[in-house]
């Protein structure tokens, strides 16, 4: 069954007395949403936030990967390594990593094979510029970044995968999508899905909105049928804020 999923993108934000006093709040915070909650701390802060919360109800996830399994990859961390200290859910194609560091469709189908060679789970993110979709060819940028990243995958893949839309225009820019542009555009994601998969596929799918996502907006933003959660950045940063969002389900 589709799952309602929050997840805070904490980005490169918080060292470890930080992160440490952010996962103490996490802990305190009380909850009778129905949403699987997951923060996605820095890698050097990854095992810290997997100690401290394995007990708990969150999900400690990484922000990015290496395709490969090792080697002369300097700076990088495999999917292995990750596993090998209980994480076992990965972001992948965060627009961030595709502007900063040249993260093309076809690296980023690679990341996702090894992702799921090893069992993990991949969130996987994409979404148009603000120049897209004033143009009106959002749903064709979105449409082939799905397709050229994915559509190798065999249906059954699916059940792995996560989907985050994330216009590129709204993240961290205090500019929301309105909840009818989330939807619509979730909409033409199942559809895509459907197309290619089936509906049995696309139904199971979970699909999360990210960009300016607040507690002051979640709640009618996650009240739309084909949106199933998010991906929170800033607001992530804040334990009470982001427990104010899974909160909206
Ligand atoms: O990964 C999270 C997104 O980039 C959203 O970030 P934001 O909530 O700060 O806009």
């Amino acid at each position: 069954m589709r799952k309602n999923i929050v997840a805070g993108n904490w980005k490169m934000n918080n060292d470890l007395a930080q992160t440490e006093s952010l996962l103490t709040a996490l802990k305190n915070q009380r909850t009778t949403s129905n949403a699987e909650v997951m923060v996605a701390p820095t890698y050097t802060n990854l095992f810290q936030a997997y100690q401290t919360l394995k007990m708990s109800n969150i999900e400690v996830v990484a922000q990015n990967m290496h395709f490969a399994e090792n080697g002369a990859y300097t700076g990088e961390i495999s999917a292995s390594m990750l596993k090998s200290i209980g994480i076992n859910t990965v972001i992948l194609g965060h627009s961030e990593r595709r502007e900063y560091f040249n993260e093309t469709d076809e690296l980023l189908a690679k990341k996702v094979d090894a992702a799921l060679a090893k069992g993990m789970r991949v969130i996987f993110c994409f979404g148009e510029e603000l120049a897209d979709r004033k143009s009106g060819n959002e749903e064709t940028i979105v449409g082939n970044q799905i397709k050229n990243a994915l559509f190798h995958l065999d249906a059954a893949a699916f059940q792995n995968i996560v989907l985050a839309y994330e216009p590129v225009w709204a993240i961290g820019t205090g500019e929301t999508a309105s909840p009818e542009q989330a939807q619509d555009m979730h909409a033409f994601i199942r559809k895509t899905l459907a197309d290619k998969y089936g509906n049995d596929v696309a139904d199971e799918v979970s699909i999360l909105y990210g960009g300016s996502v607040k507690p002051a907006n979640a709640e009618e933003i996650f009240s739309k049928p084909d949106v199933d959660g998010g991906l929170i950045g800033g607001a992530a940063l804040n334990a009470e804020d982001f427990f104010a969002i899974v909160n909206a389900f």
